[in-house]
């Protein structure tokens, strides 16, 4: 039945304006309005269709995918959208492609650590995608090891150029996205060596690809790394290989704002200092924790609105089924990844402010807060990106057989999102950044140096190493500052005790090494403290609107009882709580599950995802799951012929030996 709103009786018991709970997520009217605007401009343009991504073969994907990329540059051009409206454009058409590496890495990089000259010559003809970039740090060898690449750019005053070579297998590129098939140029990270010395890692521009006729240069050898998981998914990418064979670039292709090689070949490095590096690092992870909501908002959207609409069990005399979504167990497991949706998304609100405020600070050369808003960028992308990867996955088993179908969108956008733990940092390997920096800060305690942004509670170490909860009843578990207290202790007693065994070993480094898990802990404990304080700080805000407040606020203090509840372990052992008081935050916990049942549809609608962009059957807004199953089957390839394929060569003759048994 076309037409029909079967999800209607659910969006007429939410007791909040859905209008305004849009804006809150967009951010900003502005925001909302722009977003959706350019979502319906994608969804109603054939080009960007997306739905028989998992039937086309590799180079189908990859061709239509360059099809897609060339259509959005020309739509931008024809309607003279800003680079806002641009950015949305790219968004939705929600395929992974070498424009994203370009846009979200080669620029940053060449903004970051380009000098003004080397930005103005080639942010000119990269804006304009006159040459398409890439970002090719890691190799076949070392990817987490930065400093162990292998890739070597000697300088040769003769000619005043760099030389870059590949000098062995493992040194070879190896991942970069856009780097196989599409990029003209790289900014390629290789050792520095003149006279003679190794100055360690720095970054090359490097032309790869004629500009003509698109064929490797000389010398340079280079292509895609091979099919990755999943169908569709990360395929429409092409991530490369890439070997130099001593290609000369000019001297002046260093990006040389953080250290220069003068033309007899000394290494100067700048006045800037180093740290300059993590300004861009902070832009780059801030973009990926915003993504961690999108990704997490999307799944969560597909596996709320399927459970209102599926039924099992539970029909007495001749009465309808239970919908699955008022099963207790199906609550406690989706509710929290509603919750955590909303609260990735307003710290990746909060990490952009940050992104403006260190970019403030910089330009006033104030570099005091830096490794702090470095430690806690790295350590967000960390906790966010896994949560939200577990969380697709359980959405799929939310939905049952049905969620493990392509067209349930739950297995692409798996395949699609899963590498964002891996990508820009491996994720333990971030939290362990994170924990290197919390050492330090429990080491100054009492120095006299005071902790700074997201650290500044450890300055209240005396009272948060001996405070004891106040909580006495459930409700107490919704006042802010009995939960910010509990998180703030956990995270503070569980850095302090690492540093006190760190401190048994004589070798600090190896002690390190012998107290990694624990150290992750620690690390994630900070990082979720950062999560619940400011989703906390987000309800402080003037947020108008029937009934929204009152939404954010059940959200908030789920998604904090759930991480509670979730490592009871850590809150126990550091007699953060007692376990009295953990069992009333689970009483609390179901009880804003309750109050969240009525409103769940409306607050997966105020994500205003079109149809389109969820590309998902179990996800539809009209929540019209079967008879839209059923003509997806039979869009299937195996479904072009009644007698399949192979049936007289294979099938045929195991029948016909069977029959010739049967009959003996
Ligand atoms: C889809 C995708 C796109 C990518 N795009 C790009 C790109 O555009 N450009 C680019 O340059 N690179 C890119 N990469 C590469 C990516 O940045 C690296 O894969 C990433 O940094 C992880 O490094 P690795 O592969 O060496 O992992 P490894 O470091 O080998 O990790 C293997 C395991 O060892 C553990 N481990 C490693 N070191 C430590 C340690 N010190 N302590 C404890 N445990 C440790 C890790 O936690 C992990 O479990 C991409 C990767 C993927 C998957």
């Amino acid at each position: 039945m076309e037409g029909v709103d079967h999800l209607a009786d659910e969006r007429n018991k939410a007791e909040f304006d859905v209008e305004v709970m849009k804006i809150v997520w967009a951010g900003s009217r502005h925001a909302f309005e722009v977003s959706d605007r350019i979502a319906r401009l994608v969804a109603s343009d054939p080009v960007f269709e997306k739905s028989n991504r998992a039937r086309l073969s590799r180079k189908e994907l990859f061709k239509s995918t360059l099809r897609k990329c060339a259509h959005a540059f020309k739509r931008i051009i024809e309607l003279r959208l800003t680079e806002e409206e641009a950015g949305r454009l790219r968004h939705f058409i929600d395929q992974p492609a070498y424009v994203d590496l370009h846009w979200g890495m080669f620029v940053p990089a060449i903004k970051g650590q380009g000098t003004e000259e080397q930005q103005k010559k080639w942010l000119s003809l990269a804006n304009k995608m006159q040459i398409i970039g890439c970002y090719a740090q890691t190799e076949l060898g070392h990817g987490s090891n930065v400093q162990g690449l292998e890739t070597t750019a000697t300088f040769d005053p003769k000619t005043d150029e760099f030389v870059i070579h590949t000098p062995t297998q493992t040194a070879s590129k190896w991942w970069p996205g856009g780097l196989g098939k599409v990029s003209t140029h790289a900014v390629v990270y290789a050792r520095l060596i003149t006279n003679g010395k190794d100055y360690g890692i720095h970054g090359f521009i490097v032309q790869l690809r004629s500009l003509e006729d698109h064929s490797p240069l000389p010398n340079i050898t280079v292509g895609d790394i091979g099919t990755k998981m999943g169908n569709g998914a990360y395929n429409s990418m092409d991530n490369g290989f890439l070997m130099f064979d001593h290609v000369r670039i000019p001297r002046d292709q260093m990006l040389m704002r953080l250290s220069k090689v003068t033309r007899d070949g000394k290494y100067v490095p700048s006045d800037v200092p180093k740290q300059l590096v993590y300004g861009t690092m902070v832009y780059v992870r801030q973009a990926i924790v915003a993504d961690a909501s999108i990704a997490l908002s999307r799944a969560v959207c597909i596996a709320t609105r399927y459970s209102a609409v599926r039924r099992q069990f539970g029909a007495h005399n001749g009465g309808i089924e239970t919908q699955v979504i008022d099963y207790k167990t199906q609550q406690n497991r989706l509710f929290p990844l509603l919750a955590s949706a909303y609260a990735f998304r307003f710290v990746g609100e909060w990490l952009k402010w940050l992104y403006t405020d260190v970019t403030e600070r910089l330009a006033a050369s104030d570099f005091a807060t830096l490794p702090e808003a470095h430690a806690c960028t790295a350590g967000l992308k960390s906790l966010t990106t896994t949560a939200t990867a577990d969380a697709i996955e359980e959405c799929r088993k939310l939905c049952g057989g049905h969620g493990y179908l392509w067209c349930s969108g739950l297995p692409e956008l798996f395949a699609v999102y899963v590498p964002a733990c891996t990508y820009e940092g491996d994720n333990v390997v971030l939290q362990l950044q994170v924990a290197r920096f919390l050492m330090k800060t429990v080491a100054q305690l009492g120095s006299g140096k005071v902790p700074v942004g997201t650290t500044a509670y450890m300055g209240r170490a005396a009272h948060l190493l001996q405070c004891r909860s106040g909580v006495q009843k459930a409700e107490d578990w919704l006042n802010p500052d009995a939960v910010l207290e509990a998180f703030e202790a956990r995270a503070l007693r569980m850095a302090v005790t690492c540093a006190k065994n760190l401190s048994k070993f004589e070798n600090q480094e190896q002690g390190f090494q012998e107290l990694l898990a624990d150290l992750v802990e620690a690390a994630i404990a900070h990082c979720q403290l950062i999560v619940v304080s400011k989703f906390i700080a987000k309800l402080e805000q003037d947020i108008g609107g029937k009934g929204v407040k009152k939404q954010l606020n059940n959200l908030c203090y789920i998604y904090a009882l759930y991480l509670l509840h979730k490592h009871l372990g850590d809150f126990l052992s550091t007699n953060s709580i007692t376990p009295k008081q953990a069992s009333l935050a689970n009483d609390q916990l179901r009880s804003l599950y309750s109050q969240v049942r009525p409103n769940a549809v409306a607050l997966v609608d105020a994500f205003n995802y079109t149809d389109h962009y969820l590309n998902s059957v179990l996800g539809r807004y009209d929540g019209n799951v079967y008879p839209k199953l059923f003509e997806e089957a039979w869009k299937d390839p195996l479904n072009d012929s009644v007698v399949p394929d192979g049936y007289h060569e294979y099938l045929r003759p195991v029948l016909k030996q069977q029959l010739r048994t049967a009959r003996l």
